[in-house]
């Protein structure tokens, strides 16, 4: 018999299939992914643990179909990391991401109020311990100068069609704790890397710019600051978010691994040659290109709440992740 049912939605993208695979080492809930399957999505992510989950392709703003799988299933937690994620298609074509990030959001919300809040067995029997957890984004908060970090309290500032939208939606799903006492937990993280990461994002362009002898894109002047953070280190913290999190409150989760553009760039050029040597270096293939319109500057996280709080801490620094992230590119070369 399983404890929990959980709907994990956007559970065929990166993060959240990372996320998939992390909980059933531990195969005490029943999960359920919901996942659109838009470009950012991939079957192959759920290969290891399709006999393990039940698969549903369908839209987090299809309100009809929300309502329906709630009904029949009767969640008793979400894991909500559905969202259109890169800034720069947000930059060309926000639309999408006000629909999803926000209206999907809003409907899992209203789905999780009306199981969990509405008749007369109220968060008791078995929606005693349920849980809504919102995955959300450092970028929320902005930009940094060449010093500071982010701590939980920092004003929300986001510059990006992208990182506004990801604020509305942190934003909505605080309104419903405070206004009708919908059990959420809120983490913001930092920039993750690590397998099945979309080839559209920094890490796996570097790498595939690289191998295919083509210009690697470096916008601006390279001097951009995130803070990496190895995908598996993540899905960690949100676990512990999940199980320990105090209801209403937001974690921010980071790596401390703050590194410039150009050095990423150097650093996965560097371990190319040593791991897949030619005859001149793949460094000389970096290109600096025009810069990405309204690009923050600097993210870093304070992550002592969690840390405290939680017990997480990360295990990987970056100079040990990208080897492994590097490596599993180059045994899944499809999917660069
Ligand atoms: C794709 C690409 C990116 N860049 C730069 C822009 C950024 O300064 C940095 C990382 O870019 P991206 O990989 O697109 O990630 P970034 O914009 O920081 O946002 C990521 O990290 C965020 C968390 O901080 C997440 O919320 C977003 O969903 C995720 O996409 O590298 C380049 O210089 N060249 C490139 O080709």
């Amino acid at each position: 018999m399983k404890n929990n049912k959980v709907l994990i939605t956007g559970g065929a993208g990166f993060i959240g299939s990372n996320y998939v695979e992390y909980i059933l080492q531990n195969p005490e809930d029943e999960i359920f992914v919901l996942d659109k399957l838009t470009y950012a999505g991939n079957l192959k992510n759920l290969e290891t643990v399709s006999d393990k989950i039940t698969f549903i392709k369908g839209d987090i703003c299809d309100e009809g179909l929300i309502d329906k799988l709630f009904s029949e299933h009767q969640f008793q937690k979400v894991v909500h990391f559905a969202a259109e994620s890169h800034v720069d298609n947000s930059i060309s074509g926000p639309s999408e991401f006000i629909q999803t990030n926000i209206v999907g959001t809003f409907n899992l919300l209203q789905a999780s109020y009306k199981t969990w809040m509405t008749g007369p067995n109220a968060l008791k029997d078995e929606f005693g311990n349920a849980r809504f957890l919102h995955i959300s984004t450092d970028e929320v908060y902005g930009t940094l100068g060449e010093t500071g970090l982010f701590t939980e309290k920092t004003s929300y500032a986001p510059n990006s069609p992208y990182s506004a939208s990801k604020a509305s939606s942190d934003f909505i799903v605080r309104s419903y704790f405070h206004t009708y006492g919908l059990p959420v937990v809120t983490t913001n993280c930092s920039n993750n890397y690590g397998p099945y990461q979309h080839k559209e994002k920094l890490i796996p362009t570097v790498i595939r710019k690289a191998i295919s002898g083509e210009p690697i894109p470096i916008y601006g002047d390279g001097k951009n600051v995130r803070d990496w953070l190895y995908v598996t280190d993540h899905c960690s913290g949100i676990y512990r978010a999940l199980q320990n999190g105090r209801l209403g409150e937001t974690y921010n989760i980071g790596g401390k691994n703050e590194r410039n553009n150009i050095y990423i760039a150097e650093v996965i050029c560097d371990l190319l040659d040593e791991m897949l040597p030619k005859n001149t270096s793949y460094k000389e293939l970096i290109t600096y290109v025009k810069d990405r319109p309204g690009h923050d500057f600097r993210y870093a996280i304070d992550a002592s709440k969690i840390e405290k709080e939680l017990g997480w801490k990360a295990a990987e620094n970056f100079e040990s992740g990208i080897r492994k992230t590097i490596s599993w590119y180059l045994e899944n070369r499809d999917r660069l």
